[in-house]
């Protein structure tokens, strides 16, 4: 019997980028981040268009027991003195978790629980991030290069924003020249 051997898609695990055909990727500009970062005049003296992050993914079949695996590449800067950040979600399907894994830069991964209690991940080259069913979670760039990690996430987790409209309850800054964790009463 001749099994078929099939080339898999790969990925450099030095950028984080795939080579595959087809893969879908979404750039979210700093216009798309309305309310995320605290300083708003700041956030307003940025032009619309420029790029915070990119998410690159793999086709995936979509389903119960699917997965879908993707890149985030955050870039480096900072709104007013706040580090850029994705956007930052829950899971629609809250028991779904999620795991990263740190390729390039250097940055934290923010993990806030239903009950509002967050904690903050070192990401670095290498670094693995499991991160549980119930967990809102967003990458901050804290580095001067492009933050990139990989992500492996059940295609029915879906985004829930919604329940993030207060935002999360730590900011990152970089403030007197060094990075600084602050707990937040209202994002
Ligand atoms: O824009 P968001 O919601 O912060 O997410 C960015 C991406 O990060 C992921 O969690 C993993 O790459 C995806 O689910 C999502 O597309």
């Amino acid at each position: 019997m001749n099994v078929p051997v099939i080339v898999p898609p790969g990925v450099a695990f030095l950028n984080g980028h795939f080579t595959a055909e087809n893969i879908i990727t979404k750039t979210t500009r700093s216009g798309d981040l309305v309310g995320v970062f605290q300083d708003d005049a700041a956030w307003r003296a940025l032009p619309a268009d420029t790029p915070i992050y990119q998410v690159e993914m793999l086709q995936s079949p979509q389903g119960e027991g699917e997965l879908f695996v993707g890149t985030t590449h955050l870039n480096p800067g900072r709104v007013g003195d706040e580090f850029y950040m994705t956007r930052g979600h829950f899971h629609q399907r809250r028991e779904q978790g999620e795991v990263y894994f740190g390729l390039r830069g250097s940055g934290l991964l923010l993990l806030q629980s239903e009950q509002g209690e967050a904690r903050l991940e070192q990401v670095s080259p290498g670094s693995v991030h499991i991160i549980p069913g119930n967990t809102a979670h967003r990458l901050i760039n804290t580095g001067s290069e492009v933050l990139s990690a990989l992500a492996v996430w059940p295609t029915i987790a879906g985004h829930d924003y919604a329940s993030l409209a207060q935002g999360f309850k730590q900011r990152v800054f970089l403030r007197e020249g060094k990075i600084q964790a602050k707990e937040v009463q209202n994002g």
